[in-house]
């Protein structure tokens, strides 16, 4: 079973733990601003639904905030907004001593970008004015690699999909810090490579742009960070639907790193304004297979197990998941293009001729599953079977350090700590 991990239990994580810090903030008056862009009634479809996920975020963070106490300024710049609107706005709240921090929401109008590092960069508390901010990325970008991290204690290889973006700058420079594995990748690479990473983090804002064609059961981690609303209510993320199952662990799409940003932000926030040591948010994940191991269940191992009713239903979702990955699709979309199945082809050559083979770095095609029994379900059964008596799904665990990567045969061995820690 693919576990989803919850950004909503991180979210009630965080406002739990900085609910306390309401008295102390709310009688001070400081405030937050959020300032945002309307569209014109004839911009185009696209623009529209950037500017209305910007809508719901900023919605979101004015919760947030609130719920820590401070006055939320939601600021709505009309379409034909001018230079000298924006840069007065931007200067009030730059000049106001109770206004604490400010977030323009992306993307502003091509004509007021530059204007945006007229912020005051010590109010600038999602990383927008570059190199200057207290923080070196975005909260999302923190958010993102914060909940990588427990998944990434034995220097798995982490592919970046959307490397060049704002957000994937933010993911790869933290990364990097902290001195991972990065496969980095952006418009017009072969994104099937990503079937040689073990964790995905896809940062595009595509829809859909990853599916059967890249995802694999060996991948313990698919962080999907796309959130591009649709006309009938709904949200598409970087990962097709048809996808969901395949990986181990999945951030979902709404539900996943929206919410995590948020809490990143309350955290950001309460640190500076009123407790340094205030605690941080932590994900606790589940249990989880590296490559190495699904590739030792896949070769017989595992018969010894006994069988349970637990492991009949993961050997059927198993056989599921083997549906999916078999499935002809004619996948292999290069960031930046839209996914609409128009392809280059140009782009995908060696993508192609790849498609259905294991990966130089052992990862597994739907051609070698067949050939050795059923090593998903193999894998759903050491990562699901008996003996795993943790909590459910998603749980989130603020007291619990990281937890022991899996219980099945040879132990990862654990990555030296990184210093400092994640995402600061
Ligand atoms: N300077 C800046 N920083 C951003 O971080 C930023 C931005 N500009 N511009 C727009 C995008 C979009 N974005 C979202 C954040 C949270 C949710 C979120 O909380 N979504 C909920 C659903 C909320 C609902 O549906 O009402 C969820 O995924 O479950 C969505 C989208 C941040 N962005």
């Amino acid at each position: 079973m693919t576990e989803h991990v919850s950004g909503r239990d991180v979210l009630r994580q965080a406002k739990e733990l900085y609910e306390p810090y309401r008295n102390d903030v709310a009688p001070t008056g400081q405030r937050v601003a959020i300032i945002r862009f309307q569209p014109a009634e004839n911009d185009p479809p696209d623009w529209k639904i950037k500017l209305e996920a910007s809508k719901v975020s900023a919605e979101q963070k004015v919760k947030s905030f609130e719920h820590l106490g401070f006055q939320a300024d939601h600021v709505v710049m009309p379409p034909g907004t001018t230079r000298a609107q924006f840069a007065e706005v931007l200067e009030r709240a730059n000049q106001d001593p109770q206004t604490r921090a400010i977030i323009v929401q992306f993307p502003p109008p091509a004509h007021l970008q530059p204007l945006v590092q007229r912020m005051d960069p010590a109010k600038d508390i999602d990383a927008l004015t570059k190199g200057r901010s207290p923080y070196n990325a975005c909260a999302t970008a923190e958010g993102i690699c914060r909940v990588v991290e427990p998944f990434a204690k034995d220097d798995p290889v982490i592919a970046v999909v959307g490397s060049k973006g704002f957000v994937g700058q933010g993911v790869v420079t933290t990364l990097r810090e902290q001195g991972h594995r990065l496969m980095e990748l952006d418009a017009g690479d072969d994104l099937r490579r990503v079937r040689d990473a073990d964790i995905v983090v896809s940062v595009t804002g595509n829809p859909g742009i990853l599916g059967p064609d890249h995802l694999r059961p060996h991948h313990r981690l698919v962080v999907d960070s796309g959130f591009v609303p649709q006309a009938d209510g709904s949200v598409k993320g970087d990962v097709q639907r048809e996808a969901y199952d395949i990986p181990q662990h999945l951030t979902p799409v709404p539900g996943g790193i929206g919410p995590v940003e948020m809490a990143t932000l309350m955290e950001r926030v309460v640190r500076r304004e009123v407790d340094p040591d205030a605690p941080s948010w932590k994900v606790d994940p589940r249990p989880y297979l590296t490559k190495d191991q699904l590739t030792q269940g896949a070769q017989g191992a595992q018969g010894a197990q006994e069988p349970s009713p637990a492991t009949v239903t993961a050997a059927q979702v198993g056989e599921d998941r083997q549906a999916l990955g078999e499935r002809a699709v004619g996948g292999g979309q290069s960031v930046g293009q839209q996914a609409t199945g128009q392809q280059t082809p140009g782009q995908l050559g060696a993508g192609q001729q790849a498609a259905g083979q294991p990966g130089a770095g052992g990862s597994q095609g739907p051609g070698q599953q067949a050939s050795v029994g059923n090593p998903i379900a193999q894998a759903a059964r050491l990562r699901t079977g008996a003996g795993h008596g943790g909590v459910g799904p998603g749980t989130v665990n603020p007291t619990a350090g990281p937890s022991a990567p899996i219980r099945a045969q040879s132990p990862v061995p654990p990555k030296p700590p990184t210093p400092g820690g994640p995402g600061r």
